[in-house]
């Protein structure tokens, strides 16, 4: 974090707590307050919705059991504040696990199924519970107790406002370590975060049990808030309006956050008042028209694409003259608004903003990348292992009708190169996938080293020493080469969530390691000057280095890849093979997949050839280029 940055947010939280001392109005005091408790809420949100891709809604359930767990405790045993925040953040992870267990289990819509009929059930339980909540009625709760004496609404509104800021320091820290790495994987690309040992099932239950935390807490301290909590405050339209917050806001950010949640307590208030919305209606007209006028001047956007955005807000502002009443167009105007905001705005108003700055100011430099300390970056572990450090015996793997593999045995010497070729459809990829256990085999068994892995997950493959890139580029996207090479490195940090948290000095000495090593591989593969920039924009071949200093992070035995030179230039498959011979040269076996024939008869030592799901061949370049049968079923154009 740059010094400016510090310096706002520090203006920010100087603001924040000025606040009560320079409007005494207990209402806007209470607004802000509000804005503030869901904010802490929306910072646990967004690690599910902006981090793990993920969509809840039932996020209004658990903040309902956050307060309803601060009420209950208040009103059957008197319990103060400092045990009923604790209980409210606890009780509510714990709810988040076990709607997460399940239903994170499988991949698709499950979360936001699930998360909707919890929603309903937790108010309709919260309803029906009244020797508990007392149903309907709803529980008083005073604000809380310091000594026996109430706080203030001041002193309350600066409870809350610490809390955000230690709720938004935590969070932070979180999502720049190791974990927030492995939730920005796990949703850029499942398959390559299992593959470099980040579970995705797991670091899925984690961010929801955070993200639950997080609502619990919000809940509790709304319940102090408002002094009274009642069921139909948690209801499905809350849960949308959560969700929209992030997505107008802007995911991925916690200045997002505050502003989601400042747009969902405040619009609706100013749509109260004909005059506010007249000026609000105006003021947006007027940025979007002039904004408008300055992005045609400049020609950053086509006149077209801002016609309906710009009409809309004139015509709103117009619109908002003509009426006399807004009572009964509040809903249809809100709805209208953020309309426009959604379908205008897909990185939210933080992206809107930072995209304009990037297109008015320049694009900002990359920060320096970190130091190369020189230290060889394949640890000598690589090089152990029996003889025959893998062997696959018949293995079977049937997608109904078709025998991707069919009854084959491959045995991989160590410290060699080994290629798998054949025809396409020949069945290569699936013998990686079965390999790294994306596949489970039909039939068949697979020893890697001394263990048998078949069934395995790839996790847990991937943890046990074999590392892969994939035919089609699988990186994440969004993070740059260094924190790609990190996410490899998953597997060397050993430090907590508390740990993290307080940025204890185990966590920063592993982080610092960690980016010393991720340095050292992507300099192995000649990236260190890309170190800091986003995957997504390397061009491709560099891409591709890429997934390899990235499989090699995992310091793995055994190395596949996948069809490595496809689609690279001349130059860039002569760096691609120094850099193979080099990875071979530390200890690592490879298997290589490749339909450039050139490039695997000059580097491989054994090959093995597939045709129709079989083994119709295996040796050495030489013999393998004379077979009969691989002239015919490969080569045969070639050949003729
Ligand atoms: N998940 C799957 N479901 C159904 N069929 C599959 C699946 N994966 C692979 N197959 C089938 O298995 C056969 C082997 O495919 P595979 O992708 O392993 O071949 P390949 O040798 O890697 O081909 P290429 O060189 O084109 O990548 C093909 O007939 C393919 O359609």
């Amino acid at each position: 974090m740059n010094a400016l940055k510090k310096l706002l947010i520090g203006l920010g939280f100087a603001a924040i707590f000025i606040f009560p001392v320079v409007q005494t109005n207990p209402y806007y005091i209470h607004l802000v307050e509000t804005i503030m408790i869901y904010t802490i809420l929306l910072f646990g949100l967004d690690i599910v919705v902006g981090y793990t891709g993920q969509v809840s809604l039932g996020h209004a359930g658990l903040f309902g059991i956050g307060a309803y767990t601060a009420g209950v405790l208040f009103m059957h045993m008197h319990a103060p504040i400092w045990i009923t925040l604790p209980a409210a953040i606890a009780i509510t992870a714990a709810f988040g696990a076990v709607l997460a267990l399940p239903a994170l289990r499988v991949t698709g819509p499950y979360l936001a199924m699930v998360t909707l009929a919890f929603g309903t059930i937790i108010q309709i339980l919260i309803n029906e519970m009244d020797w508990l909540t007392e149903g309907p009625m709803g529980v008083r709760i005073p604000k809380p107790h310091i000594d026996g004496v109430a706080m203030g609404d001041e002193h309350y509104y600066w409870l809350v406002a610490v809390l955000m800021g230690l709720s938004m320091l935590v969070v932070h820290r979180i999502l720049k370590s190791h974990l927030g790495r492995a939730f920005e994987a796990l949703r850029d690309s499942p398959v390559a975060s299992d593959c470099m040992g980040v579970s995705v099932y797991k670091y899925k239950v984690i961010a929801f049990v955070l993200s639950a935390g997080f609502a619990g807490l919000s809940g509790a301290l709304y319940s102090y808030s408002e002094q009274y909590i009642s069921p139909n405050t948690y209801n499905f339209e809350l849960t949308i309006l959560f969700l929209l917050a992030i997505i107008m806001g802007g995911r991925k950010t916690r200045l997002g956050a505050i502003l989601g949640a400042t747009i969902i307590v405040m619009l609706p208030k100013l749509l109260d008042d004909i005059h506010t919305f007249r000026m609000v209606a105006l003021a947006l007209a007027v940025v979007v028209l002039v904004g408008s006028l300055v992005a045609i001047s400049r020609k950053i956007a086509q006149p077209r694409t801002l016609l309906i955005p710009v009409l809309g807000t004139v015509g709103l502002a117009v619109f908002a003259y003509s009426l006399k009443n807004i009572t009964d167009w509040r809903l249809t105007i809100f709805g209208l608004m953020i309309l426009l905001v959604v379908y205008y705005l897909q990185d939210g108003i933080v992206g809107f903003v930072k995209k304009c700055r990037d297109l008015l100011v320049g694009q900002r430099t990359m920060p320096p990348a970190p130091a190369i300390d020189g230290r060889d970056a394949i640890s000598a572990a690589v090089r152990s292992g029996p003889e025959q450090i893998l062997k696959a015996n018949n293995l079977l793997m049937q997608f109904g009708g078709v025998k991707a593999l069919n009854n084959v045995d491959l045995v991989v010497q160590r410290g060699s190169i080994h290629g798998l070729i054949g025809p396409n459809g020949s069945g290569k990829s699936t013998m990686m996938n079965v390999l790294t256990g994306i596949y489970v085999p039909t039939a068949g068994a697979i020893q890697f080293v001394e263990e048998q892995i078949h069934g395995k997950s790839s996790a847990h493959i991937a943890l046990n020493g074999i590392a892969r890139t994939f035919q089609n580029v699988q990186l994440f996207g969004e993070m740059t080469a260094l924190e790609n090479v990190l996410v490899g490195l998953h597997h060397t940090f050993r430090s907590t969530l508390p740990e993290v948290a307080l940025k204890l000095p185990r966590h920063s000495r592993e982080e610092k390691e960690a980016i010393a090593r991720a340095m050292n591989l992507l300099n192995f593969v000649g990236l260190a000057d890309l170190a800091m920039e986003e995957a997504r924009n390397l061009p491709y071949g560099k891409q591709r280095l890429l997934e390899i200093a990235r499989a090699l992070a995992l310091d793995p035995r055994l190395l596949l890849l996948d069809e490595p030179a496809a689609g690279l230039t001349a130059p860039d498959i002569k760096e691609l093979v120094a850099i193979i011979h080099k990875i071979r040269e530390h200890g690592i076996t490879l298997i290589l997949i490749e339909h450039h024939m050139d490039m695997v008869m000059a580097i491989c030592d054994t090959v093995t050839v597939l045709d129709f799901g079989q083994k119709i061949a295996e040796g050495t370049p030489a013999e393998v280029q004379t077979n009969e049968k691989v002239v015919e079923a490969y080569l045969g154009g070639e050949a003729a």
